[in-house]
């Protein structure tokens, strides 16, 4: 197991080839001031540069995931200038999670609220305890969603079910964000239930997942002939590898594949 210091708001941790980011500002909910935005870019470098790192975990301490960006922050914003840059330093913080090249689960343990959905939506995969609540509550205060949530919600769940949340504003309970496919799984404990999909993903080819989640990402902003093309030629790439290799011919010899990420 190792552990990276030095963070003030997030606690970085790797076992078993699983980073566990965990979101550690309990006192405000976990809410994502900018300092919190910075080290979450630096653990998406931190992750990226480790290869020991087969999957990541984003979860947060106490009793919410996390609970938006900093309100008190969003107020203190000057001018509509101002107020773009903030959006877009999210939504490249947020890219920066979403282009990481291992499978990411948010394991969502509470309140997963505005900017907190959006690094959700910004995962691969997003699993929650039975108790949590998520929405995007932006218009409440006045403001939109802008961590790329009026764009990755919609691109999820549909552009409809995306609206009702965003114009409601409404906190939907898991089981519904389970029933909407905002969630892929509903546990007793999030971060256990991450754990435990993070097992199954594990025993797959490394190499393969990659290629896998970057044929999904390339050929969502592309038409179906375009997107058919790039998938052809990563499954190329795939069959390239050590990888395919050790996972074909322990099939044929009715064994387990031993995969090297290679
Ligand atoms: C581009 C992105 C934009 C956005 O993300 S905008 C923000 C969107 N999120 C929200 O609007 C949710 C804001 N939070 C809440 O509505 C409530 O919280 C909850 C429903 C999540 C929980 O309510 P309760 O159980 O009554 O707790 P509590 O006393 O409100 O919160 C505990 C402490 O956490 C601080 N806090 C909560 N959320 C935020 C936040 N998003 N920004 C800054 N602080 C937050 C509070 O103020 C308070 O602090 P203190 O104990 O000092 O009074």
């Amino acid at each position: 197991m190792t552990d990276t210091a030095g963070f003030e708001f997030l606690d970085y941790a790797v076992e078993d080839a699983m980073a566990v980011v965990t979101i550690r500002r309990p006192q405000a909910l976990n809410a994502l001031n900018q300092d919190l935005l910075m080290e979450l870019a630096t653990v998406a470098d931190v992750i990226t540069q480790d290869p020991e790192v087969r999957v990541a975990i984003f979860t947060g301490e106490g009793r919410a995931f996390v609970a938006g960006a900093d309100i008190a922050q969003i107020a203190e914003v000057q001018d509509v200038f101002a107020a773009r840059e903030f959006s877009l330093l999210g939504q490249s913080v947020l890219g920066e999670i979403a282009a990481l090249p291992v499978p990411t689960i948010a394991a969502i343990n509470g309140f997963a609220l505005g900017g907190g959905l959006e690094l959700a939506l910004a995962c691969d995969l997003r699993v929650a305890s039975k108790t949590a609540k998520l929405g995007l509550p932006e218009v409440g205060l006045g403001i939109i969603p802008g961590y790329g949530g009026t764009q990755r919600l919609p691109r999820l769940i549909g552009r409809g079910r995306a609206l009702d949340l965003i114009f409601t504003g409404r906190h939907v309970p898991a089981e519904e964000a389970l029933s909407l496919g905002l969630l892929n799984r509903v546990g007793e404990d999030a971060l256990e239930t991450a754990k435990e999909l993070a097992r199954v993903i594990l025993k797959n080819g490394p190499v393969a997942l990659a290629l896998a989640k970057e044929s999904v990402g390339r050929g969502e902003d592309l038409d179906l002939q375009e997107a058919l093309e790039v998938e052809a030629d990563l499954f190329g790439l795939a069959c390239a590898t050590q990888d395919m290799r050790e996972g074909t011919q322990a099939f044929l010899a009715k064994r387990s594949p031993q995969f090297r990420g290679e």
